[in-house]
């Protein structure tokens, strides 16, 4: 199992078509841990991790394990929001395999690592199936094997449930959250959902409304897991958490009233 890589932050900037998205943020983040990041819609979360996944160039300091991001690289892997990240013309198991097949792992050896990772996510029963025959939470749990089998040193998660019902959604945290007591790696995971990030964050990040967003709060998260949502305590995050969110989509609902 790959160990997590440490992430740094400094001084980075975003500028898209012209606009500066995100300006000047600094974080640095611990290897293994698990970080959310939470924020108004639009503010730049997704741009932010698309920064550290290599897909978007940004001014400042970027490193992940110490080394500078030049681009992607096999050491970050990403889940999308979208359930239609899988390849549609390749089975489940194929499509786990994929990513060790494009690096020449030999077929026995790639075939086992996927079955091992689909059977952590609960997939062993439709290793043969094609995507289109999967519900949106088993192609997310899919994609999720797809992405730990490479046994990334960072895993980059985009609203991954953003798009599931919220039983299904609230399966698939569980799952996360005791998948992640397993595995090693460093995960950034992008979410609107403030008990998603309770449950599963070591620490939450808060990011201010955009143009020009930057970090407003960084919360430690120290209660036990399986996260209780009924925990006073976890209640009591909860609040602080909600108060400071809805002062940046407060400032972005005004901003375009007054647009
Ligand atoms: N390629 C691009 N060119 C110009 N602007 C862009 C581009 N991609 C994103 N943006 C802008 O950057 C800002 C941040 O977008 P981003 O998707 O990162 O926000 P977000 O916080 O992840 O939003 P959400 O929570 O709604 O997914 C938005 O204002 C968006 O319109």
């Amino acid at each position: 199992m790959a160990l997590g890589a440490s992430i740094e932050l400094e001084r980075v900037s975003i500028t898209l078509g012209g606009n500066q998205i995100v300006h000047n943020v600094d974080l640095s983040i611990e290897a293994g841990e698990f970080l959310c990041l939470l924020g108004p819609s639009g503010c730049g979360k997704s741009t932010l991790l698309n920064v550290i996944a290599g897909f978007i160039e940004a001014e400042g300091k970027i490193l992940v394990g110490g080394k500078p991001v030049r681009g992607p690289g096999i050491d970050r892997g990403v889940v999308f929001q979208s359930t239609e990240a899988l390849f549609p013309w390749l089975t489940v198991q194929e499509n786990v395999e994929y990513g060790l097949r494009i690096r020449g792992i030999p077929k026995k050896e790639r075939s086992e690592a996927a079955q091992h990772y689909l059977r952590m996510v609960g997939l062993s029963h439709a290793l043969n199936r094609f995507p289109k025959e999967l519900s949106g939470g088993m192609r997310q749990r899919a994609q999720i094997a797809r992405v730990l089998v490479n046994e990334p040193s960072v895993v980059l998660m985009d609203e991954p449930f953003g798009a599931l019902d919220a039983q299904t959604r609230e399966v698939l945290q569980q799952e996360v959250d005791r998948l992640r007591r397993t595995n090693q790696s460093t995960f950034i995971f992008v979410t609107h959902d403030i008990w998603e990030a309770i449950t599963l964050g070591d620490r939450v990040v808060t990011m201010t409304a955009g143009p020009r967003a930057g970090i407003k709060s960084i919360k430690t998260i120290d209660l036990p897991h399986p996260r209780d949502h009924a925990d006073p305590a976890a209640v009591e995050v909860y609040r602080e958490l909600r108060d400071g969110i809805a002062v940046e989509v407060d400032k972005v609902l005004r901003a375009q009233q007054a647009a």
